[in-house]
């Protein structure tokens, strides 16, 4: 009889790998080598049915969803901003918390028709500001989001905060609420039901981290 391929779990690489690690060794998962001082992208664990690959965190939702990956864990900020289509998000690993925030210079006028408003998250910031009834004008961008509106790039921004540390470095508060943000497992829908056992297992076993307080 064929061998079962293995479970393939794609991680993002970062500071949720580093809070992901624990708690997949408290599930009993462990990689062979050590996925931090190494260059290779795909990592055999103790389990000889389950493989792990490291990725971006906005590569993840797309190799689920394609089924290249059947699970993955990502941060939600990427789930708002790419969709979660084709994808189940049966736990949220509480772990790489932080808000996605609009942010500026504090009393800055909203003169303009449009606001400008920079992100890598155009996306979900652009419905935020439809939501609210604002006129944005979305301009993308990769990192160093805060700089923009020093720059007089944009009037304002949307990003990740979680002390609010880098905002307050360069003269900016926070605005606007738009969501809280935590990294969640993600499931292919097709491999939830073509193989629901082997996911059923790692998705419980994970759980059980979680309710562990590992991550804590
Ligand atoms: N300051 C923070 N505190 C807690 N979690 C954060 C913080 N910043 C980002 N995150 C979470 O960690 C994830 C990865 O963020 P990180 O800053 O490591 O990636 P990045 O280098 O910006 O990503 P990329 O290279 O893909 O653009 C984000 O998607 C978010 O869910
Ligand atoms: O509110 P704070 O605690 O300051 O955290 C917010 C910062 O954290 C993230 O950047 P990160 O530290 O990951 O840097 P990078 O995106 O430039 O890699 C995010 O893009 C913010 O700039």
């Amino acid at each position: 009889m064929a061998m079962t391929q293995p479970l393939v779990m794609a991680l993002t690489k970062g500071r949720i790998l580093k809070e992901t690690l624990p708690l997949l060794a408290a599930a009993g998962i462990e990689p062979l080598e050590d996925v931090h001082s190494s260059r290779k992208l795909i990592f055999e664990t103790n389990r000889p049915d389950l493989r792990l690959v490291i990725l971006r965190g906005s590569d993840v939702p797309t190799y689920v969803r394609h089924g290249a990956a059947d699970v993955g864990v990502v941060g939600k900020d990427m789930l708002l901003e790419f969709g979660s289509e084709g994808l189940y998000e049966p736990l949220d690993l509480g772990i790489s918390r932080c808000r996605l925030m609009t942010a500026g210079f504090p009393d800055a006028p909203r003169s303009r028709p449009r606001l400008r408003v920079a992100s890598k998250f155009v996306n979900l910031a652009r419905r935020h500001y439809a939501n609210k009834g604002i006129q944005a004008e979305l301009i993308k961008l990769y990192g160093a989001m805060e700089l923009a509106p020093l720059m007089n790039l944009a009037d304002e921004i949307v990003d990740i905060v979680d002390t609010g540390n880098t905002l307050r470095a360069n003269g900016m508060v926070p605005l606007e609420h738009i969501a809280d943000v935590s990294s969640r497992l993600v499931v292919n829908k097709a491999a939830m039901r073509t193989r629901h056992s082997s996911i059923d297992a790692l998705v419980k076993a994970l759980r059980g981290a979680v309710e562990q307080g590992v991550a804590a």
